[in-house]
């Protein structure tokens, strides 16, 4: 088994691609192969499809040449996706509905790729390694192209203060030896290499987060039962490990009640990230498509090509730690006014955090119960957000012509992350709650965090050889301070970011 991810020494990439007829799925904490057949996944995949889109309102392709569609919209981004009946990926088209109970990853994610967003392409590829073998599964359900096409509305443009964002050519599906090709092909050698193709977590990485749940739970009663700041700051502490393995569970549709277990008891919402920060964040990253691209303003601007204000320049940035202590209340008021618009579903665990806070009042009385679950909520939503907020705000992420220039989806994931302490293995990255190997964990979303070392080498490594510019910063520090100026100063003002440009 690759302990904690590692890449055993016998186990290059280059020699596993040719070696892997014995590959098992053993090695892998069990449940690691997908299991869309159990019923346990069938009532998982009832309970939580939810996609925010009426469809009864949707007029369909047949609905004549040219019909303008109404927007879905999503985190405050208009989409019009094309069709309401067939896939499109890589300028062709499919219909998936048979495949639909087939899908290892789930019916509802190839719902949401078709209904919510408007191109599948990147969807399909980023989220399987062995991307080859995946294109020829899907071949059996090419159709052709639809006559009639929903259309955007005149004068529908993709929001973007500093330009409109560019939707100049549509996504391509990639050849052999684009990078990002290459990059994935060395990626899905190496898990066979180590016995684990479909890249789930090590069972190292699930006793960690059955021991981290436990501590959670003991944690919240110690500050309920003592009253004292100090348990409440060890919880909010505890809160923030256990929410980095929610976001890494929420990537994995075989894990949702896990990441329900881990967002969702916290305050975030599983549901909303599976949608939003699966197929929204992760593929359209850093431009007006992305839901976390202006889901920190006023306070916080992130976009680089609009001008700051005085406030947003001089004084915002600076005092960033005090506006990311109150980042989960941030992240779940915004999920209840979703709710109030109809765009998010009630779901019975919303109650958690008031629940947890009424406890504590109940019990602590008010100002004693507000200053402890201030307390908590501020050591979260610091550690959680400061990491979070690095990500995607160092100096080079803001460039948005390199970005612009990437020649496929994949580098231009190297212009929009950024990295450090990339030498730490699994067990002593949680204190960066993982987020410190950001480009992989961006390159290959469905990989589980304890393979993150192992892809970061294979990264490096192919970088160094094709000759793609890779940053990574030596410490932490230096991110932060980027991150600052990034919120302070514009680094591409007036500039129209592209969305689909050229091959991404
Ligand atoms: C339109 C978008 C998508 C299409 C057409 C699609 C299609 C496919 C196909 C054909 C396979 C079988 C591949 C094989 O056997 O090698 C597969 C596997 C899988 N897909 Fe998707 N998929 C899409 C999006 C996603 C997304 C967004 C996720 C995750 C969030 C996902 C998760 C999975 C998983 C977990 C497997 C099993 C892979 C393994 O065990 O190695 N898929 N998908």
């Amino acid at each position: 088994m690759g302990k904690g991810g590692e890449r055993p020494a016998e186990c290059d990439w280059a020699a596993a691609g040719a070696s892997t007829s014995g590959a098992s799925r053993a090695a892998c904490a069990s449940g690691a192969s997908s299991s869309w057949q159990s019923p346990r996944r069938f009532w998982l995949e009832q309970y939580w499809r939810l996609d925010g889109v009426r469809r009864s309102s949707r007029p369909d392709a047949s609905a004549g040449a040219g019909a303008a569609r109404e927007a879905v919209w999503s985190s405050g981004v208009p989409f019009y996706p094309p069709s309401t009946r067939l896939w499109r990926i890589g300028g062709r088209w499919y219909d998936f509905e048979p495949f639909l109970k087939l899908h290892p990853g789930g019916a509802e994610v190839l719902r949401l790729a078709r209904d919510r967003f408007e191109d599948s392409t990147y969807a399909f590829e980023a989220h399987h390694h062995n991307y080859a073998h995946a294109r020829k599964v899907i071949a059996k359900y090419e159709v052709p192209a639809p006559a009639e096409l929903l259309q955007r509305p005149e004068g529908a443009v993709v929001p973007g203060a500093g330009g409109d964002g560019g939707i100049t050519t549509l996504p391509a599906l990639l050849d052999d030896d684009a990078f990002y090709s290459v990059v994935r092909r060395r990626l899905a050698a190496h898990l066979r290499c180590v016995r684990c193709p479909a890249g789930g977590p090590t069972r190292e990485c699930v006793v960690f987060f059955w021991a981290t749940f436990a501590a959670f739970v003991g944690a919240w009663g110690l500050m309920w039962a003592s009253g004292s700041v100090a348990a409440a700051l060890l919880f909010g502490v505890v809160a923030a490990v256990l929410g980095a393995f929610g976001h890494n569970w929420v990537h994995q549709p075989a894990y949702r009640l896990h990441s329900y277990l881990s967002l969702d008891t916290v305050g975030f919402s599983s549901t909303g990230w599976f949608r939003e920060h699966v197929l929204q964040h992760h593929m359209y990253t850093n431009t007006p498509w992305d839901n976390h691209f202006r889901g920190t303003e006023p306070f916080l601007v992130t976009d680089p090509t609009v001008p700051r204000h005085w406030l947003q320049a001089w004084v915002m940035p600076y005092a960033n730690p005090l506006v990311l202590t109150f980042g989960l209340y941030g992240n779940y008021v915004d999920h209840c006014v979703n709710m109030a618009k109809g765009s998010e579903e009630w779901r019975p665990t919303k109650a958690i955090l008031p629940l947890n806070i009424a406890l504590v009042v109940w019990r602590w009385g008010l100002l004693r119960g507000a200053a402890l679950t201030y307390a908590w909520t501020a050591a979260l939503g610091l550690w959680y957000f400061t990491m979070a907020l690095m990500n995607h705000n160092a100096e080079h992420t803001h460039d948005v012509e390199r970005r612009n220039k990437a020649r496929d989806w994949g580098e231009a994931q190297l212009v929009s992350s950024a990295d450090w302490g990339v030498q730490l293995p699994f067990r002593r990255a949680w204190v960066y709650l993982w987020l410190n190997y950001h480009t992989v964990h961006h390159l290959f979303p469905r990989l589980d965090f304890s393979h993150h070392h192992a892809a970061q080498r294979i990264l490096m490594e192919t970088c160094a050889e094709l000759g793609v510019r890779y940053v990574a910063a030596d410490s932490p520090w230096e991110i932060y301070k980027q991150m600052v100026r990034s919120f302070a100063t514009p680094r591409s003002l007036y500039k129209s970011i592209s969305v689909y440009g050229g091959e991404i």
